[in-house]
């Protein structure tokens, strides 16, 4: 590590005991200084130190405050009687709070208090790190808060009031907040009405659903301040300058949880305060030329558009509904027909079946966010061994009988599936994964869903094969009418007339729906495009590890 110049360097108390406490500009650190003389060569006596060293970041100090110390003993100038190391000797005090890291990728709010001797001093410390602190240009200071109260267990308000508006407090951020008071609110407000200049980011506490609002909100209003048509397909979409915080408090998490690491309203409030920045993919979803809707994780239909389809009638289940549409969407076992074309995403790095994952700091990203700035020109190589397989100028066309057909722009990963459902998909490569699973017995589909929850790997399987896309189109086999398309819009299963040899019935839907971060889609025939790093959060992806050993060694300043 580069030394760098000290600001500050004094010894001052911590509970009883000297420590020499040291500020520069990347680091606070403090040692236990011990009071034993020790002798060495030459006969002098000199302080040894003790203990271990205690080291933070300044990125990653939250606040610091003088402490109003009981004053009895430090406004008169006699304390020079009182015990040498006591805090009644120190009379003056500051506490520095500062991000701790937990198990599994938490984060807590952990206080350190120094006692000094002399006001000027304490002051002087306060007011460095203070000094430090606003130099961190990036951390917001006003932020846009949305509160859905319905998602998840309904638990939203009382996350954000209990653990989170404290932090935003400590740390000196003010708060516009909004409880949505229906479905779209969040949405509508930030693409009309917000006025965005005034804030250094937007909060959403609720799950991927809240979230989506969000994006539709953000990626609206700057496409539309930009003159850009989100109808065209083809348009290369304007990225947006404010980024998103998600405060969990929904029933999947899964954009949440596939940014951070964990799941928690604590260690996403963190993130915010520090101002961390992760890019992120957007894919943009269209049919005839007409915008339907962003995603920025799962894309399924088959399975998960069945599941979701059948699961929102059962809102009232709360997060379990998931489990109970799972097991039945599983027995019912329907398969689809149709054509998946793909443009393969080239001279990139990374594939779907990597065993590197996507962490913080990942360089695949950096690397292919970099080349799809500069708009590197698509090849295709052709592979005319692959059956049932087409190349048409550069794009692979696929058609089939299909289980499910899942595009993970991330990794997907949530509690129910750690590694998610592209375990090494990048979030904001400019790419999203393509999973074919095709026709297959009950049990092979069974173990392949099972797969997303142990450490054997979910496309290794006949009948599943994954792309790394930069586009797709779907086109089910059997056209929709218009008849057809009012039916499934007033909540009603669709059936073809067309029966077909199926192990569980006579008679299979013809179509299913698309699952869209979460939402139903109200067509099957789309198109796909992915806008890299079109969005950032609040957030640094996943850490590589619990960083107790990381911790910054402070002999080495
Ligand atoms: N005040 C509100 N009343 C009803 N619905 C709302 C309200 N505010 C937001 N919504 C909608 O509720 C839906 C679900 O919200 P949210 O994503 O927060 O929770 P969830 O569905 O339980 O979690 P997940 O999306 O992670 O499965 C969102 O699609 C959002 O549009
Ligand atoms: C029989 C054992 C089966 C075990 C299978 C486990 C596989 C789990 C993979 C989970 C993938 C979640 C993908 C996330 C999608 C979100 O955008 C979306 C909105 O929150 N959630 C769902 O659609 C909710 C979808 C929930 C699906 C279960
Ligand atoms: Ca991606």
């Amino acid at each position: 590590m580069e030394k760098q110049p000290r600001l500050l360097a004094s010894q001052l108390l911590l509970k009883n005991s000297l420590f020499e406490v040291s500020l520069n500009r990347v680091l606070l650190t403090w040692k236990e200084v011990a009071t034993k003389k020790k002798r060495v060569s030459g006969g002098m006596h000199h302080p040894f130190k003790v203990g271990t060293s205690h080291g933070v970041s300044v990125s990653e100090i939250l606040a610091v405050r003088e402490l109003d110390v009981d004053s009895g003993t430090k406004d008169d100038g006699r304390w020079q009687k009182m015990p040498q190391k006591s805090t009644e000797a120190y009379p003056y005090a500051f506490t520095v709070s500062y991000v701790e890291r937990a198990w599994q990728h938490r984060w807590r709010c952990s206080d350190v208090t120094f006692h000094c001797l002399e006001g000027a001093l304490c002051q002087q410390w306060v007011q460095t790190i203070r000094e430090q602190l606003t130099a961190l240009t990036s951390r917001p200071k006003h932020l846009l808060v949305y509160i859905n109260p319905y998602g998840g267990k309904q638990q939203g308000e009382r996350i954000y009031e209990q653990k989170v508006a404290p932090l935003f407090t400590l740390a000196s951020i003010s708060t516009h907040v909004i409880v949505t008071e229906h479905a779209n609110h969040a949405r509508d407000h930030l693409r009309t009405e917000a006025e965005l200049k005034k804030y250094d980011g937007v909060v959403c506490v609720g799950g991927d659903g809240m979230f989506s609002e969000m994006v539709h909100g953000l990626v609206s209003r700057t496409q539309r301040d930009n003159g850009v048509d989100q109808n065209s397909p083809e348009e290369k979409l304007v990225p947006c300058t404010l980024r998103i915080g998600i405060i969990p408090a929904g029933s999947t998490d899964c954009i949440c949880y596939a940014t951070v690491g964990i799941n928690d309203p604590v260690t996403s409030a963190l993130h915010i305060i520090v101002g961390d920045a992760q890019a992120m993919d957007v894919c943009s979803v269209h049919h005839n030329n007409t915008f339907l809707r962003y995603s920025v994780s799962l894309l399924g239909y088959g399975f998960y558009g069945d599941v979701l389809a059948d699961s929102e009638r059962k809102r009232w289940m709360g997060p379990a509904r998931y489990d109970f549409s799972g097991f039945k969407t599983f027995l019912t076992h329907h398969y689809y027909e149709g054509t998946v074309s793909f443009l393969p995403a080239t001279d990139i790095l990374g594939t779907p079946r990597d065993k590197t994952r996507c962490r913080a700091g990942c360089f695949i990203c950096q690397h292919n966010g970099q080349l799809y700035s500069e708009d590197a020109p698509e090849i295709c190589e052709t592979d005319p061994d692959v059956p049932d397989s087409e190349y048409k100028g550069g794009w692979r066309v696929i058609r089939g009988k299909f289980l499910a057909i899942n595009a993970a722009s991330m990794s997907c990963a949530c509690p129910r599936s750690p590694k998610g459902l592209s375990p090494a998909a990048h979030l904001a490569d400019g790419t999203t994964d393509l999973i074919l699973v095709r026709k297959c017995s009950r049990f092979n589909f069974l173990r392949h869903l099972l797969r997303h929850t142990s450490k054997y790997d979910q496309f290794d399987m006949t009948f599943v094969e994954v792309h790394r896309v930069r586009r797709f189109r779907f086109t089910p086999r059997y056209c929709q009418s218009d008849s057809e398309l009012d039916l499934r819009e007033n909540g009603k299963k669709l059936f073809s007339q067309i029966c077909r040899d199926h192990p569980a019935c006579s008679c299979s839907p013809a179509y299913s729906s698309w699952n869209c971060d979460g939402e139903i889609l109200p067509h099957a025939a789309i198109e796909v495009g992915v806008h890299c790093q079109l969005i950032k959060l609040f957030a640094r992806g996943i850490e590589e590890q619990p960083v107790f050993e990381d911790l910054p060694n402070p002999c080495a300043v």
